[in-house]
């Protein structure tokens, strides 16, 4: 069937409306939802309970951690976000001199991962514990969880990671998952029971423990798709702990292995004494990651993406400007309005849960993902993963997640980045009639023995 070539925003076709909050704020001001992310960019912020759409971009500050110790610190100016917005990055940080060549979205082709290769994101294969023979019982209860496995539901498990640690997961019963222990993340799941969040977060199992190592049963949250689609935005704009900058100040530790990691993206990346110790540290990196992609000046950047097809890429880490991240969605929900309105739709539902949620209100959150998941059936849905980071305020403390960061105030800019996700994923192009997104009906996320 021959293809409907008239393209039109989500906004023509309605969904703008799936957005009720946002949508009058933006009627008011006679603007296009394209017009309003970018302005938010440049937007001077509202007096301390502004609305959660408007924040301050301009005053992130940049804390420079030097192997000496002694961080410094620059607030980003006008010019920064002027050419951070554009696409060409060229400013300069208090040791560091950054350049770009534009959008890894439209350059490189060459990351169709499987667990065979060096890299560890992507589509790997999930081992159980034990082998499936092992006939004796070896897990240990850790906490009320009854341990419900079988020796014959010991299978491998196809599966996608799109971020994270290789070998952070294992398979468990059809259905779940085994995530690597964190104290952190288990309290959150813990804290998460009674919360509005709850229905937007992987259904959580609790702890087992074998020989000694702990982990965290939850929901495979791929479990019910067929062939799905998969993407991981990383939320907010900040993606490294306040502690992890005191850390690196008091006792700078310079690492290989992430100087190598940024010379791959950009050999101009490293300061000339960064090249010379071939050492970045963890807050350098982190921060260094935070301006090549959309993290700072969007509040939330794409990690990876894995199609129906089989392909995965997981090369976004220079996809900054907010047309760069357009063409990414529109290419992942592959022109179907339908999928495009349930994640809208899901969204708002998220923003609304997040907005009631006693946990969000007393949580940094830093580091967590909106895990988009989508297949033929229509079937769209959208959840909240990964509390690794995410830690509890002191008593009486309460975050606003919307206005900008300064060291010591610990705000993580996740709702503001919501906003404009929402906001980027209304000015996605869907064609009038839908397309096929792809693939062929076997089923992909299975148990194998
Ligand atoms: O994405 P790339 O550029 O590879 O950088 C990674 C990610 O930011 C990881 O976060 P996530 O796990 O959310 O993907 C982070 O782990 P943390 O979350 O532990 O900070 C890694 O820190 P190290 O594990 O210290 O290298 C860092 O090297
Ligand atoms: N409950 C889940 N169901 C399905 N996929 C998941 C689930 N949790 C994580 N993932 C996948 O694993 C990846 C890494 O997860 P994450 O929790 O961020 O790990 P880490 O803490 O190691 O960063 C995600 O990008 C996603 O692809």
């Amino acid at each position: 069937m021959p293809k409907e070539c008239r393209r039109k925003t989500s906004k023509d076709l309605g969904l703008s409306g799936i957005n009720e909050g946002s949508r009058s704020e933006r009627r008011s001001a006679q603007k296009s939802s394209s017009q309003i992310c970018n302005e938010r960019i440049h937007q001077t912020p509202s007096p301390e309970s502004a609305p959660p759409t408007l924040m301050e971009t301009r005053r992130v500050p940049q804390v420079t951690i030097t192997p000496e110790g002694g961080g410094t610190s620059r607030e980003m100016q006008q010019e920064d976000w002027d050419d951070a917005v554009d696409g060409t990055l060229r400013r300069k940080l208090s040791n560091s001199s950054i350049s770009s060549t534009g959008s890894s979205a439209v350059e490189s082709e060459d990351d169709l991962l499987s667990d065979n290769e060096s890299k560890s994101k992507g589509i790997v294969t999930l081992e159980h514990l034990v082998d499936p023979g092992e006939p004796k019982p070896w897990w240990k209860l850790k906490t009320i969880v009854h341990w419900p496995f079988s020796a014959t539901q010991r299978r491998k498990l196809n599966w996608v990671q799109l971020a994270g640690h290789k070998g952070n997961f294992k398979a468990a019963d059809e259905g779940t998952i085994l995530k690597k222990f964190s104290e952190n993340e288990m309290q959150c799941f813990e804290k998460l029971r009674g919360d509005a969040l709850l229905p937007f977060v992987p259904a959580y199992h609790g702890v087992v423990e074998k020989d000694g190592e702990s982990f965290l049963h939850m929901a495979d949250l791929l479990a019910n798709f067929d062939l799905p689609n998969v993407m991981d935005c990383k939320m907010g704009v900040r993606t490294y702990l306040e502690e992890e900058l005191v850390r690196a100040r008091e006792r700078p530790k310079p690492r290989e292995d992430l100087y190598r990691k940024m010379v791959e993206v950009d050999s101009e990346g490293p300061t000339p004494q960064e090249h010379s110790q071939r050492g970045v540290t963890k807050p350098r990196y982190m921060q260094w990651r935070e301006t090549m992609s959309s993290t700072n000046t969007l509040g939330f950047r794409i990690e990876g993406i894995k199609k129906c097809d089989g392909t995965c890429r997981t090369d976004f880490k220079k996809t900054r400007s907010k047309q760069d991240v357009i063409q990414v969605f529109s290419d992942f929900v592959g022109g179907n309005v339908n999928i495009l309105k349930s994640y809208l739709n899901r969204l708002a539902e998220v923003r609304q849960a997040l907005k009631m949620s006693e946990f969000f209100k007393r949580h940094e959150v830093i580091g967590s993902s909106l895990l988009f998941i989508h297949d033929r059936t229509g079937n769209a849905q959208v959840w909240i993963i990964d509390f690794g980071k995410t830690t509890a305020l002191p008593e009486g403390q309460m975050l606003h997640h919307d206005i900008p960061w300064q060291e010591g105030n610990r705000e993580d800019g996740y709702l503001w980045g919501l906003e404009n996700l929402i906001h980027t994923l209304e000015s996605v192009n869907v064609q009038e009639t839908e397309e096929e997104t792809c693939c062929s009906s076997t089923k992909e996320n299975t148990q194998m023995t």
